[in-house]
């Protein structure tokens, strides 16, 4: 045995010494050939153009063609002429729009991995501190921590545990609306800031004087500020950043400290608020609450989850403020659709009872209602690529901004017939169209939704059903007349920015019957314990 084996030894031996130079020769001719391919990949990787686009001008690239009030516009502009992919250069920053859902999905979703970054903002995120939320953060293990903690707690079937808490923020705004009706956008903004931070912190807002609203309100408004145009040229110019710490006495350092002081405030605030609910046995289902009863959590993670739940504000409160003044302006505008839409609820709770989450599958009509308004005003955030990539036969390079862009996918021909019509049918006819759900919630890894995709959609679905039915079972929606007898007719209008919002319109709100008015107060002094 023994010699058999050292028989074998002498022979590798010998094979191995005798064709040595043959080798060194192999390894080499190798060494070159990967060389030479990667030389032919990198050289014909350069040489593929990249994507199409308007003509950028020296330094600013296309910065001067874009829209500050209407960004949409100007790129469903450049798609007309470009096509679904277009490319811009905006102050040296790559580009890219994408138009159809096709390519979001293959990019944002199917490449996830390399397309989940953010763009970097250095104001707004390193200077001001949003850089280690999950909205702004780096995409990579934190985030990925952020993300496995709200799958756990509000993702899919778990969303279900704040329904509660939906159903009294809604039937408190209601209340509020029927008594100012003028006050819708304050009111839609009070009721989404309550739903998501009952959601977050187990916080009830009772009040139109809240002090937790008033802070997060707060640092959106910094956030804002911290992205307008000043602190877009230091977001485009990094360098800049690391000069204002040289140059004394300038207003811009003290107005970032005090945009990161109300941050901290913000964020510290309501996390240690819960820690002492727990501590006293009085804390409400929450997001926080749930992984803090768990037990001890290590540093990283409850950093993770404090830094996430003050995230569910920012990224829920006006995304559903948005569609819900889009459901208000549909049911002023088209009295047929909220009638048959009432019609519906009224068969299922013979206006003895209000509807619920359950009873969702009995109201095909109500939920196509809901579907059109998401359709009708969806909303992205940027994405950023981390390594460059070919699409197409173009070349995408390494730290684009990519932008999905859901208004040509929800106005577009190829998927939608008559798109710019507000038609709920169009999810109830065989076969039905695309749920906008699709896009209108963002692109990324949907497997344990890992990536940038919403965390909150599960949330924001639910919200949005219930206060739909809620709204139209209680109360009738009407167009108002003007001082000459004349109904006033309600134009769609957008005002674009980060979030596109409905521009304010004329319509009046009455409840529908006394019984709708103590069925929802009653609700209300039920669930506001
Ligand atoms: C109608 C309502 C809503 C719409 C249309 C909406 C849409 C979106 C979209 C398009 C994104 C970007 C995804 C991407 O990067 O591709 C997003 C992100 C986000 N949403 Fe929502 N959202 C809604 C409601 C909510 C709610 C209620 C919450 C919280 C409970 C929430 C929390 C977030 C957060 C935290 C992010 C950032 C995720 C990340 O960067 O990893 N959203 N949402």
């Amino acid at each position: 045995m023994s010699s058999i084996l050292a028989h074998n030894l002498h022979l590798e031996f010998d094979f191995s010494y005798t064709s040595f130079p043959l080798v060194s020769l192999s390894i080499a001719f190798g060494v070159w050939l990967v060389w030479k391919t990667w030389k032919l990949i990198t050289i014909s990787r350069a040489s593929l153009p990249l994507p199409p686009g308007p003509v950028p001008l020296p330094i600013i690239g296309n910065l001067h063609q874009m829209s500050v009030t209407d960004q949409s516009s100007t790129f469903l502009q450049w798609q007309e002429i470009f096509g679904d992919l277009v490319y811009v250069n905006i102050f040296g920053t790559p580009t890219l729009i994408l138009n159809s859902y096709e390519d979001a999905k293959e990019l944002l979703g199917v490449r996830s991995q390399i397309y989940s970054d953010r763009p970097r903002l250095s104001v707004a995120g390193e200077l001001v501190g949003w850089n280690r939320s999950l909205v702004l953060g780096k995409f990579g293990e934190r985030h990925r921590t952020m993300r496995r903690l709200l799958a756990r707690s509000i993702g899919g079937k778990h969303a279900q545990s704040f329904r509660l808490h939906e159903e009294f923020a809604i039937c408190t705004f209601l209340l509020n609306l029927l008594e100012k009706p003028r006050d819708l956008k304050l009111l839609l903004s009070q009721l989404t800031g309550s739903v998501v931070l009952d959601v977050a912190y187990g916080h009830q807002v009772k009040s139109g004087h809240d002090q937790l609203i008033f802070w997060f309100r707060r640092i959106v408004q910094d956030f804002y500020d911290a992205t307008a145009v000043g602190s877009i040229i230091v977001d485009m110019i990094p360098a800049l950043t690391y000069l204002h710490s040289y140059i004394p006495f300038t207003s811009f350092k003290k107005t970032v400290a005090t945009w990161r002081a109300h941050l901290t405030e913000t964020i510290e605030h309501p996390f240690s608020r819960v820690k002492e609910q727990l501590r006293n046995g009085i804390a409400r289902t929450s997001y926080v609450a749930q992984h803090l009863s768990e037990g001890p959590l290590d540093f990283e993670t409850e950093d993770a989850l404090k830094y996430s739940s003050f995230n569910l504000y920012a990224g829920g409160m006006e995304t559903l403020a948005v569609a819900l003044s889009t459901f208000f302006f549909v049911v002023t505008k088209y009295p047929a659709i909220q009638q048959r839409a009432q019609q519906e609820i009224d068969n299922v709770t013979e206006g003895k009872r209000l509807p619920t989450s359950n009873d969702r599958e009995r109201l095909p009509f109500v939920e196509a209602v809901m579907l059109e308004v998401l359709r009708w005003s969806p909303i992205s955030l940027p994405h950023r690529l981390e390594v460059e990539d070919i699409y197409k036969g173009y070349r995408i390079p390494q730290g684009a901004v990519v932008y999905s862009h859901p208004w040509a996918m929800s106005r577009d021909k190829r998927s939608y017939t008559s798109p710019h019509e507000f038609r709920p049918d169009r999810f109830l006819e065989t076969p039905k169209e695309p749920d906008p759900r699709l896009f209108a919630f963002g692109f990324g890894r949907r497997v344990r939704q890992l990536g940038p995709i919403c965390p909150g959609k599960h949330i924001a679905d639910d919200t949005l059903f219930l206060a739909i039915a809620l709204t139209l079972a209680t109360c009738n929606v009407t167009k108002r007349v003007n001082e000459a007898g004349d109904l006033i007719e309600p134009i769609p209008q957008y005002t674009m920015g980060v979030v596109a919002h409905m521009a304010e319109f004329d319509f009046e709100i009455t409840s529908r019957s006394d019984d709708a008015i103590q069925m929802l107060t009653a609700a209300h002094t039920q669930l506001g314990e």
